[in-house]
């Protein structure tokens, strides 16, 4: 027998809950398929557990530091059982209610399996076929592992993986100097590994200006971090009781030991295995599924939500485009996914927080630009904390008067960035900034006289 739903969702990561609940408030039959954990990448093994481990790192850091504070806290120690545990209860617990949210949707049919298309209209989980009018596929990622030579002949860590760490490594190698490595990289160095990041391209974070790159890239080297740009043609051979990696840069020893690495090179989408073809989606050369600007696919009736469809990598992406399809489907309301504008951080220490374009973007765009910039060691806020690292960033349209981006590398620079953010969504000139009295002192005191100093750009 085949059960028959109003709409399928695939996936319960960020975006399929919230639209099961909105689907089902209309009355609508849905079923929601999920193959692992409930929440997807984000709250098991993403965002939410190393959110939670860099706050362990950051205590352990400002300990380390606390006599500059005049807090005497003599030798300090990591409890990496504790760490992992206060990490394991924060995404364990937002699992939960995650869960007892699905548990009790009214109109919810929540199955546990793998869903793969059979056609345009029927997928089957396990031995059962199930079909719908309307499917929404939030199926998210997951790491990709490089074909590096030896690969297959040494044990290497993903983020799922370093979840289930039960010691600190000795010697981390990090391969890949983008979000995942950084993060992990800093915190582990913070809990007392050598860390040794290395990445092919020439410099850290490549899609971010080189200002940035540099300026992350000294942070992470005053934590006694070593970092190896360029390493090219990477391969891994075990080396005594450990794993060496050759990186055969341009400069520096050829081959590093450790005692563990982590693979942190990009992420794939999870569309190899979803029966895309029997239903006639259409998928980019990577993997993504296509989608216009409601998120729909080539198929009418099917949407793609999230990582999966590689039009942002982002929770707040994945979020937003729940909403997006929310609204055109359910409110009346015209959404389209190119309103959104950009923006995302960083979680290192001190950490980065992005909003709109970088100043190569901008400079692509022909325009005349304004360009202001601060470092931190001129923000009052960042001084009385003790933490002077970084600099923010403003460009804006030296005609139009419109904030095109901007940078906060420093001290709460992830939330202090979301006021320019939000003068950008709402579609007003810089002035509006430099006119406006800020909260004394906060980070987001000196954004007005950023805004207030920039200069044309060379
Ligand atoms: C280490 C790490 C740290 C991160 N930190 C941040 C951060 O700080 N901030 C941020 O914004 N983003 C962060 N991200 C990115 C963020 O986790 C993702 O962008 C987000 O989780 C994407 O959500 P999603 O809903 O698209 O997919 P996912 O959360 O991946 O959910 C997809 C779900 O679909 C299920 N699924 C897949 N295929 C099938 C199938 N065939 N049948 C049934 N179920 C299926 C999966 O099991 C999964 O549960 C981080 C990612 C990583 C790896
Ligand atoms: N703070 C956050 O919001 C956050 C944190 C972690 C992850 N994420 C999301 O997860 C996604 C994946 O993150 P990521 O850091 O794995 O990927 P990424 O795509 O951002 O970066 C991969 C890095 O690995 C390097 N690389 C690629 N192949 C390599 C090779 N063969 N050898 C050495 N280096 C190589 C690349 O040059 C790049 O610097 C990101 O796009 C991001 O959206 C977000």
């Amino acid at each position: 027998m085949m059960r028959r739903f109003d709409a399928i969702v695939i996936g319960a990561g960020q975006a399929g809950p919230s639209l099961a609940a909105r689907l089902t408030a209309t009355g609508r039959k849905v079923a929601l398929i999920e193959r692992k954990h409930v929440g997807g990448t984000c709250v098991n093994t993403g965002c939410m557990p190393t959110k939670a481990m860099v706050a362990s790192a950051y205590a352990a850091h400002l300990a380390r530091r606390g006599a500059e504070y005049g807090v005497v806290t003599g030798d300090i120690a990591i409890d990496f059982a504790r760490v992992m545990a206060r990490k394991d209860k924060v995404r364990f617990d937002a699992r939960k209610s995650n869960e007892d949210w699905l548990e009790g949707m009214e109109g919810l049919t929540f199955i546990r399996g793998h869903a793969r298309f059979e056609s345009p209209t029927e997928i089957r989980v396990g031995d059962e076929i199930l079909s719908a009018r309307q499917f929404f596929l939030n199926v998210g990622g997951r790491a990709v592992t490089p074909d590096f030579p030896g690969v297959a002949d040494v044990p290497y860590l993903d983020n799922v993986s370093m979840m289930d760490l039960t010691e600190v490594p000795e010697h981390l190698i990090v391969v890949g100097g983008s979000y995942i490595g950084l993060e992990f990289a800093q915190m582990f160095r913070r809990f007392g590994s050598r860390v040794t990041v290395v990445e092919k391209g020439p410099r850290l974070i490549a899609r971010e200006d080189e200002d940035i790159s540099a300026a992350v890239r000294d942070i992470l080297e005053r934590e006694g971090i070593a970092i190896r740009t360029g390493a090219q043609c990477i391969r891994f051979v075990r080396s005594g009781g450990g794993i060496g990696v050759g990186v055969d840069c341009a400069e520096g020893a050829p081959e590093i030991a450790g005692s563990h690495i982590l693979l942190a090179t990009g992420r794939r989408p999870n569309t190899d295995d979803l029966g895309l073809d029997r239903a006639g989606i259409a998928v980019d050369q990577r993997g993504y599924i296509t989608v216009d600007e409601r998120l729909e696919t080539n198929v009418p009736g099917i949407f793609a939500l999230g990582d999966c469809n590689g039009r942002g990598a982002f929770t707040h992406t994945s979020y937003n485009d729940f909403e997006i399809v929310a609204a055109n489907l359910l409110d009346n309301e015209p959404r389209r996914v190119s309103d959104r504008i950009q923006t995302y951080a960083l979680y290192i220490d001190p950490p980065l927080g992005r909003a709109g374009m970088s100043e190569t973007e901008a400079r692509r765009t022909g325009r005349k630009l304004l360009i202001g910039t601060r470092p931190m060691t001129r923000v009052g806020r960042a001084k009385e904390k003790g933490e002077t690292l970084g600099f923010m960033k403003v460009i804006a349209d030296a005609d139009t008067q419109e904030i095109l981006g901007a940078a906060i590398l420093g001290t709460g620079g992830d939330e202090a960035v979301q006021s320019i953010l939000d003068v950008m969504y709402a579609g007003r000139p810089y002035t509006t900034i430099t006119h406006a009295m800020h909260i004394h002192p906060t980070v987001s005191e000196l954004i007005p006289t950023v805004f207030g100093e920039m200069r044309p750009a060379e």
